[in-house]
């Protein structure tokens, strides 16, 4: 199981994820540009010494995280709140790849397209959104649980 982060923007989120990845084993794929660098104190402060446990791998753009996507045939599960699965309908399988949308604005129309598959964690309707960390936290969960990983 992996995640990847389309150009994420909160430090702090970010340095949590990666924390959590670090002790559940998880790989995490970050897709450039992030709205901070890896010396921002916040970033640090919240992932602490986990994050030299953890396998981090950059992309510099979507283009070359979906060449290396399609080359490796990871399937590619997108977490957003257009999503039209319930996160819980969906089988998780050891080669998705779970991304997740930038904290402002989500992920762009072209990059939800090329996702195989939109899902969604249900929510009230008066309410905008989860925090990413926090749905990265529940979407691992879950997957994790089906697939035994
Ligand atoms: C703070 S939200 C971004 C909100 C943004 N305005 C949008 O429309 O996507 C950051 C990311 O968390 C995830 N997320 C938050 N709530 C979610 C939900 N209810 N279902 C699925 N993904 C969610 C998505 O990956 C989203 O791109």
């Amino acid at each position: 199981m992996r995640i990847a982060l389309y150009q994420p923007d909160i430090p702090q989120n970010t340095g949590t994820i990666l924390r959590l990845c670090a002790c559940l084993d998880v790989e995490a794929h970050i897709i450039e540009p992030a709205g901070f660098p890896t010396s921002d104190r916040h970033f640090r402060r919240a992932g602490m010494d986990y994050l030299d446990q953890v396998s981090i791998v950059r992309h510099d753009s979507w283009r070359h995280f979906e060449d290396w996507r399609r080359e490796a045939k990871y399937r590619l599960a997108l977490f957003t709140t257009k999503g039209a699965t319930p996160y819980l309908d969906h089988r998780y399988d050891a080669n998705d790849i779970l991304m997740f949308g930038r904290e402002s604005a989500g992920v762009p129309d072209d990059v939800a397209a090329a996702a195989d598959v939109r899902l969604v964690i249900p929510m009230r309707e008066s309410l905008r959104s989860i925090n990413l960390a926090m749905t990265v936290a529940m979407a691992l969960g879950e997957a994790l649980r089906q697939t035994r990983g």
